[in-house]
């Protein structure tokens, strides 16, 4: 039978198996399989009845081209349409044909860029795939991601390799809430009580390890080993040496090369869905995955001696509550180590490469420590941090200008219900969303200077400094007091932990520990930036992986004499 024979009847079929696919998107193997091969496999024994097997195998493999080419050439016309539900929305034409080309690109690590430009060829709202849209539109933020929002997109399906994620990618609202529940628990001020200690033994542990290094350093990597073990000691009970012994296992490789494929598979889910089944081809993000339960089973094996994060996930806290399932916990360990070390440890290198490259900045936080922390008050000590705006202004501005997922947080409308509708834009059902702060964060209709690392802002906002005794950003040559009185700052475009009850529970954790941090080392050390090393690398070597990627950040240091 020839190709001619059988597309009359291919053709009909492909055209309701596209309808199929597109309202009942599905990552089964099984489904995808059986609408990909029953069709022709039907076709062939209708055309070949009462002949030879040979005669079927011949009319099976004419009628399978004739079919995945209809449907093909179906999906492709559909989202060129006008018919398509986003067909109103601009954006480059090869987007919206299909999400391959865009996966392929996000190797590069320029995603995040590749978004601002095209927001500047398109406008705030872009359509950035076949079913995808990006908003940089802050009164879309509350709506989107607030409480009623919408629920998690599903990226983390593609990371995960499978539907069953781990918290971060739960797309059932009410099941989301409920997995989230001890999260809250074992993140809430009174549990960060607890985890205080072991922060300042492993600050500790920094500061001498840093002082071992004959006045050089890499330390973003150092910030890395600290991040690392922190969370293990806090989530886990301890479990890691990367300071004390260097990172002879490659966990910090395991977790980079992961973050690499993961941004991959975020971008095409269901290629996840089918590599998974394919253990050489996404050897890192299975490590990845090894790493992160192991780490969990080995918790849940010897227990813990202090209240860790696991204590409340396990519900060791709850009496009258049994543990989740061990699968469960394990999954839950990966979520820890990627969101937990990377994220925190990353932001303190970027303060620093902020700090060492605007001097006056470093010497006005320096000055706020050296008050706080005089000689005798242990770094540690935390009572201070909620006076020391300057060090709360730093961080802000780093996160500001780097937030270390700075694609945000996907979601996406139900393809089961209606249409979202935000002021006059109707987000049909289906549809993927993006908020991305890293552009929100830099527009100028949001925040005046965008680019410029500027902490004054967040005290200018917050009334600890007069409009008239701010000086301009030192790289505003031409900004005047004019500029400064009539500030742009909108906080709802601020959104480096996402909003609403999905965000990100780590946050209070996460000011503490880089507060605590930062405090410590300069406190003890006077750092610059190594001779001969160019900062502007620093920028265009930020690769967004989901997470950001730092390049190094080479200093010399020198010990302080004011501190005991
Ligand atoms: C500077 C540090 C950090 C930043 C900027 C950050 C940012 C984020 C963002 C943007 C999300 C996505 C939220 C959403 O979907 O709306 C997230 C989720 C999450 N983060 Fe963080 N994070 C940081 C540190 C931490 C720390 C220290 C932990 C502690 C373990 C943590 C645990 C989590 C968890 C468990 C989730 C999943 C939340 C959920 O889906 O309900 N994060 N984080």
């Amino acid at each position: 039978m020839s190709l001619r024979e059988v597309s009359p009847l291919t053709l009909p079929l492909a055209l309701i198996a596209h309808q199929v696919f597109r309202r009942h998107e599905t990552y089964r193997v099984a489904v995808h399989l059986s609408l990909l091969l029953a069709p022709p496999a039907l076709v062939a024994a209708y055309v070949a009845r009462s002949q030879p097997y040979s005669a079927f195998l011949t009319a099976f493999v004419n009628a399978l081209l004739s079919y995945l080419a209809a449907l093909v050439t179906s999906v492709v016309v559909y989202r060129l349409s006008s018919f398509h539900p986003l067909a109103s929305y601009p954006g480059p034409v090869w987007r919206r044909v299909s999400m391959i080309g865009p996966a392929a690109a996000t190797v590069s690590g320029n995603r995040h860029r590749t978004f601002a430009d095209m927001h500047k060829q398109y406008g705030d709202i872009v359509r950035t795939g076949p079913n995808e849209l990006s908003i940089v539109d802050p009164t879309f933020v509350e709506p989107l991601l607030g409480t009623g929002g919408l629920p998690k997109g599903p990226n983390h399906i593609g990371g995960n390799m499978s539907e069953e994620t781990n918290l971060v990618g739960i797309v059932d609202i009410p099941y989301h809430l409920q997995r989230r529940r001890p999260w809250n628990r074992g993140l809430k001020q009174s549990a960060l009580k607890e985890y205080e200690p072991l922060l300042a033994e492993r600050a500790q542990l920094l500061v001498q390890r840093l002082g071992d290094q004959s006045g050089s350093a890499d330390l973003g990597l150092w910030l890395k080993y600290f991040g690392y073990d922190f969370m293990c000691d806090m989530a886990f009970g301890g479990g890691s040496e990367l300071l004390r012994n260097g990172d002879k296992n490659n966990v910090w490789a395991i977790i980079e090369e992961g973050m690499v494929v993961c941004t991959v598979l975020h971008t095409l889910p269901w290629l996840g869905i089918y590599l998974g089944k394919i253990p050489s081809v996404v050897k890192p993000m299975l490590l990845l995955q090894e790493n992160g339960r192991q780490m969990a089973k080995k918790r849940l094996e010897r227990g813990s001696k202090t209240r860790d994060l696991y204590h409340y996930l396990c519900n060791e806290d709850l009496s009258d509550r049994s543990p989740p399932a061990i699968a469960e916990l394990a999954d839950d360990g990966i979520l820890t180590v990627v969101a937990g070390s990377d994220t925190a440890s990353m932001t303190m290198t970027n303060v620093f490469y902020c700090l060492l490259t605007h001097p006056e900045a470093y010497a006005k936080l320096q000055a706020e420590i050296d008050k706080f922390y005089p000689a005798g008050e242990p770094a540690s000590e935390t009572k201070h941090h909620r006076d020391m705006h300057y060090l709360h202004a730093v961080i802000n501005e780093a996160l500001r200008l780097y937030p270390p997922v700075p694609l945000g947080s996907q979601r996406r409308v139900p393809h089961s219900g209606a249409p979202v509708v935000v002021g006059s834009t109707v987000l049909p059902p289906g549809t993927v969303v993006y908020l991305p702060p890293w552009i929100l964060h830099r527009d100028p209709r949001n925040f005046s200077f965008p680019d410029a690392f500027w902490p004054e802002r967040w005290l200018i906002t917050s009334g600890q400094l007069r409009h008239e005794d701010a000086q301009p950003p030192s790289s505003a040559k031409d900004a005047t007091k004019m500029d400064i009185s009539g500030l742009v700052h909108n906080e709802a475009a601020f959104t480096p932990f996402s909003i609403g009850p999905m965000n990100c529970p780590g946050k209070g954790l996460a000011m503490l520990e880089m507060r605590t941090v930062i405090v410590s080392l300069m406190k003890n050390f006077s750092f610059k930036l190594r001779d001969g090393w160019d900062p502007a690398k620093f920028e265009e070597e930020l690769k967004d992986y989901f997470l950001v990627a730092r390049p190094e950040l080479p200093v010399t240091i020198e010990r302080r004499r004011i501190v005991t």
